[in-house]
């Protein structure tokens, strides 16, 4: 089976509510979908959604690496021919993480479909269904509140919620959530880099003693700051997870040997694909480190292949898989198929999907 044509569209997919993190706030999240075509007539699909905030990408940069530099470079290849498409996503170009991200998905979705195998069998096959955390949004103390009361009566078990914007309210943030949803139900903070090291260990420290029970605390430094990011991780009983500081390879490697962090939120757009996101939980597993598997705010297509690693791999222990039911529509056909909380994997070859709708041209 070999590359014949690879198009690129875009869609718009409404929020159920604006979504706000320390970094950003969105209302309608915006997802580049990539179909690549093969000579035998299937389809396999992968997307980039635009994060200029975290990953720099945006439509124009996805567009033009994929159509510039990947297409003429995979055109022609055979779909067996893995470790060549891997090495070309990896050297063609710097960064860009997002667009070789959107192709490796699609080339994956390919290959479980010409073998006939959905891909969670093809990474290990560990189970079939995950339980994703909600994120709840950076709001005032009393609207998140509310979001977390809604987010358990919905049968989620396990909050993810936003904070680092004003320390105190952060404070009356988790406090107010916790109170609401009693000490059943699993809360992680995402600070989303919002904070200096020491004032990390002291507001952590703070919630420690105060029993808050906070599983994790993602990302409370600024990304580059590895050596602030093991100072917190050194200092505090709470476990401590790297995200946007584990974007390549190399990143997870020095993060690990530093012992700079307890765990890893592993996601497709920061690590340029399936084939990068294997590598990282495999030497996270060599580490003794557990891993989560994280999204941008992307349509199912993105949603399905992290799932599909997640449900292959024991060392992937915690889903943030939640963008699926963040948004107001859906308008992948196949995939995974979700009750809120619950991800039920695909049995049909590949990724399952069939198509997307709505999708519409995009200009570089
Ligand atoms: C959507 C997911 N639950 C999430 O919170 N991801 C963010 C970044 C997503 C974005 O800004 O698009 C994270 O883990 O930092
Ligand atoms: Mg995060």
């Amino acid at each position: 089976m070999k590359i014949k044509e690879i198009r690129i569209g875009l869609v718009h997919i409404p929020l159920k509510k604006p979504f706000i993190t320390a970094l950003r706030r969105v209302e309608v999240a915006e997802d580049i979908i990539v179909q690549i075509l093969s000579d035998s007539g299937e389809s396999g699909f992968g997307n980039a959604p635009p994060t200029y905030k975290i990953t720099g990408d945006g439509h124009g940069s996805v567009a033009g690496a994929i159509q510039d530099i990947l297409t003429p470079a995979l055109i022609g290849r055979d779909i067996d021919d893995l470790e060549d498409i891997w090495h070309v996503l990896d050297t063609s170009m710097q960064g860009n993480t997002s667009a070789k991200a959107a192709v490796d998905i699609a080339v994956y979705d390919l290959f479980g479909k010409q073998y006939g195998i959905p891909l969670y069998r093809l990474f290990g096959g560990r189970t079939s269904s995950l339980t994703s955390d909600l994120t709840i949004s950076l709001n005032k103390p009393e609207e998140m509140m509310q979001d977390a009361i809604e987010a358990v009566h919905r049968g989620y078990t396990a909050l993810k919620i936003k904070v680092g914007e004003d320390i105190l309210l952060d404070k009356k943030r988790v406090r107010a959530v916790r109170e609401a949803v009693g000490p059943n139900i699993t809360l992680r903070l995402d600070a989303n880099q919002a904070w200096k090291p020491k004032e990390a260990v002291r507001i952590i420290r703070e919630w420690e003693d105060a029993g808050m029970d906070i599983e994790l605390v993602e990302q409370p430094v600024r990304a580059d700051d590895f050596d602030g990011l093991k100072f917190v991780t050194d200092h505090v009983m709470t476990d401590i997870m790297a995200d946007e500081a584990a974007y390549t390879v190399r990143d997870v490697w020095r993060l690990l040997s530093m012992r700079a962090c307890d765990m890893i939120n592993i996601k497709l757009m920061k690590a340029g694909g399936l084939h990068n996101a294997l590598d990282m939980a495999a030497m996270a597993k060599a580490a003794g480190v557990s891993c989560m598997a994280g999204c941008m705010l992307e349509s199912k297509v993105g949603i399905t292949a992290a799932a599909s690693l997640m449900a292959g791999k024991r060392c992937m222990q915690l889903a943030d898989l939640d963008a699926a039911d963040l948004l107001a529509a859906d308008p992948v056909r196949g995939g995974v198929s979700y009750n809120h909380s619950k991800l039920i994997l695909p049995e049909a070859p590949g990724l399952g999907i069939t198509g997307v709708e709505g999708v519409c041209c995009l200009e570089k």
